[in-house]
């Protein structure tokens, strides 16, 4: 892991600051709903889970699993799992990712801060103050900033927000085109959606059938990312209102504090 000097401490705050997203202006009524543990045995799930295998601190939290959502979230993704079992019989969602702990949030974007700057081979005493800045743009079009501020939680500090992909009757990942967390475009949601070969005509198909059964259920999808859906958070109102400003919803979780 990196560790950041004060300088460069300000550096990634402020571009934190500067990058705040306009879902972040939402207003939130946090309704108190619990965060409860996800029924395990009725989706699929990779052990060991891909943020703790690289260490992140999910010990300094109160909640020390990822294997999270509040309540009403994880009804909805029972009711998504049903939904894509009606067409698809005994295929699951596979879950990611769920609650994530803003020390977690901050683990995650420093990591990837960090396998940018390997794949670029620029070393820290190389990297000049552009590219830094360019480098943690990239990072944060993907990751929000692990905000402590009441009023900016991270998506998934709120326990609203959940990273899937599913997988076929012989628990086999379907193929989305893309890893989960790949900073590139080709995690933009419809990336492959007019192309003219027919393998990446069945990796748009994959995303849609995911896409699909989450929206029945009432998942917003992040704009950048196939496999990241919420209900409930800031992100989720705002894309609600986008769609139909009639609705003015607010956010009904913020981060969760047990
Ligand atoms: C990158 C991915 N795992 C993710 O969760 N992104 C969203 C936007 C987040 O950091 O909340
Ligand atoms: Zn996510």
């Amino acid at each position: 892991m990196i560790n950041k000097t004060p300088k460069e401490e300000l550096s990634h705050n402020q571009t934190a600051l500067a990058m705040m997203k306009p879902y972040q202006q939402i207003t939130i009524q946090d309704c108190g709903e619990p965060l409860v543990a996800i029924p395990l045995e009725k989706f699929a799930v990779e052990f060991p889970h891909a943020y703790q295998k690289l260490g992140a601190p999910y010990h300094l939290s109160s909640v020390d699993s990822p294997y999270y959502l509040r309540q009403s979230v994880l009804d909805r993704l029972l009711i998504a799992q049903l939904q894509l079992q009606e067409n698809h019989p005994h295929w699951k969602i596979l879950i990611f990712d769920a609650y994530r702990p803003v020390e977690v949030q901050q683990f995650m974007v420093d990591y990837s801060f960090e396998q940018l700057l390997k794949q670029r081979g620029i070393t820290q005493q190389s990297l000049s103050a552009e590219q830094h800045q360019s480098i943690l743009t990239e990072v944060y079009q993907f990751w929000a900033a692990p905000s402590l501020d009441p009023a900016t939680p991270p998506p998934h500090s709120t326990g609203a927000a959940v990273d899937i992909t599913l997988v076929d009757q012989t628990g086999t990942l379907l193929n989305m085109g893309s890893e989960i967390d790949e900073i590139s475009p080709r995690s933009y949601p419809n990336y492959f959606e007019n192309s003219s070969d027919l393998i990446e005509q069945s990796h748009h198909q994959n995303r849609q059938i995911l896409f699909q059964v989450m929206k029945t259920a009432g998942f917003q999808q992040h704009p950048n990312e196939w496999w990241h859906f919420s209900w409930g958070d800031q992100l989720w109102a705002w894309l609600t209102n986008q769609q139909n400003p009639e609705e003015n919803a607010i956010a009904k979780y913020g981060r969760y504090s047990s």
